[in-house]
């Protein structure tokens, strides 16, 4: 069966992001038929990530407007281009900004779940082709954002930049999937792969943070400390399983520093310390509080443009490991499947994230939340 608006465009509402530092446009916007290897996807739901807040405020270096923002997202396809195989019309799908083409150098190693497929075009907020399929009213051209542009309730997006999933999946709920739980998570099982009885720390209680939390829990860490300014995200590290919770802020005797007192409380330093934060200097910390020998210090968090890192050579010459991780190295055409069957049987947790629930129109407000303690990640659903 064929939908009765393919191949043809689609006025629907999006936010566009027309300036930096500037809140959204919620409007009408025209979203073209998908090209050859494209997929248009109606979006349900769309959580904000901080990310998206990032590049809005105008310090991503690879930020352009006008755009169409969001990449945390789900939604069921619509119609499909010449060309596409791996998804129909009616599936469920989860957006992925970063794409599994199966093909590509980056895709046949093991050693990486960056696919070069679709990036350089992605970057440049385009679609593979060069073109956009959005536009405005005035018929202006509106940037792709991640290669997911969620912010809209129609977008348009390669074949290799979503995945099916089983449809008794809660879209509103799995939308969270798309980054922040599966980058968390992906960070400590797969990254840095964390093995039962290992210590680790996490610099920032946000999605990504807690979801390393729940992946250290999971593979069983004897000790897992969390470093958040705000004690507001004391009881759910805790939940999520931490097992102390130091806010650098208050808890630091005089002439201690975090580093320091990390060391201190397990005999040396860190088997594994994770930024979730993506400020540089606590980037340094999360290094610094490595074990001498072997420690690894994985980086999640996304700094703004002319930020830089840096420590003593002497603490990378000593053993200790500075890593990276993007979109938790999980390949999320292969690997997402397992991901929503944990959450279906329980075994990972989702909705403990959902903090806020708002309709599409009060999407500028889901941004404001993300500022507010009392947030973990807003869900926006599109049909209202
Ligand atoms: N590599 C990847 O694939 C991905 C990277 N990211 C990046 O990961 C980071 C976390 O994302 P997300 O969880 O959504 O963000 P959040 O803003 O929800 O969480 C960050 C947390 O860190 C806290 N924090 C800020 N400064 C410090 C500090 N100096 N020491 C300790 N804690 C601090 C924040 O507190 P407060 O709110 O009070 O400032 C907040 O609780 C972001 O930089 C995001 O861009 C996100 C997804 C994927
Ligand atoms: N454009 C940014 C890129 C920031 C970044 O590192 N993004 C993460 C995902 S953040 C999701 O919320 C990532 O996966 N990076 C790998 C990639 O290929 O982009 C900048 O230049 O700072
Ligand atoms: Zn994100
Ligand atoms: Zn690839």
């Amino acid at each position: 069966m064929t939908s009765e608006t393919a191949g043809k465009p689609i006025e629907c509402t999006a936010a566009v992001a027309y300036e930096a530092g500037k809140p959204l446009t919620v409007e009408k916007v025209i979203v073209d038929a998908p090209k050859a290897h494209e997929v248009r996807v109606k979006v349900t739901h769309t959580a904000v990530c901080h990310t998206d807040a990032y590049t809005l405020s105008g310090v991503d270096p690879e930020g352009a407007f006008p755009s169409v923002l969001g990449h945390e997202g789900a939604g069921v396809v619509e119609s499909v281009g010449e060309g596409v195989t791996n998804v129909k019309e009616g599936d469920h799908v989860i957006l992925l900004y970063t794409a599994e083409c199966g093909e590509c150098k980056f895709c046949k190693s093991n050693k990486t779940n960056l696919c070069g497929s679709v990036r350089a075009t992605q970057g440049k907020g385009v679609m593979p082709d060069g073109t956009s399929r959005f536009h405005n009213l005035k018929g202006e051209p509106l940037l792709h954002f991640m290669g997911c542009s969620t912010f809209s309730q129609y977008t348009v997006v390669a074949d290799v930049s979503l995945v099916t999933i089983d449809t008794s999946a809660p879209l509103s709920s799995v939308c969270l999937l798309g980054c922040g739980v599966t980058t968390g998570y992906g960070a400590a099982v797969k990254t840095a792969d964390v093995q039962k009885g290992d210590t680790v720390a996490v610099f920032g209680a946000g999605t990504v943070g807690l979801s390393v939390v729940q992946g250290a829990k999971a593979r069983g860490a004897s000790q897992i400390i969390v470093i958040d300014v705000n004690d507001q995200k004391k009881q759910w590290s805790v939940d999520f399983g931490a097992t102390d919770f130091v806010n650098p802020l208050k808890d630091l005797k005089e002439g201690e520093t975090i580093v320091s007192k990390l060391v201190d409380m397990t005999d040396g330093g860190l088997d594994f310390t994770f930024d979730c934060t993506g400020n540089v200097k606590v980037m340094r910390d999360a290094l610094e509080a490595c074990h001498k020998g072997w420690g690894q210090s994985i980086i999640i968090g996304v700094a703004a443009s002319g930020q830089e890192i840096s420590t003593r050579p002497f603490q990378l010459v000593t053993g200790r490991v500075w890593k990276g991780s993007a979109f938790g190295g999980i390949k999320g055409r292969s690997e997402m499947g397992q991901l929503v069957s944990s959450y279906q049987k329980g075994d990972l947790k989702v909705d403990d994230f959902i903090t806020h629930k708002r309709p599409f129109t009060e999407i500028n407000n889901a941004f404001e939340d993300l500022h507010h303690g009392d947030c973990l990640r807003t869900v926006l659903d599109l049909a209202n």
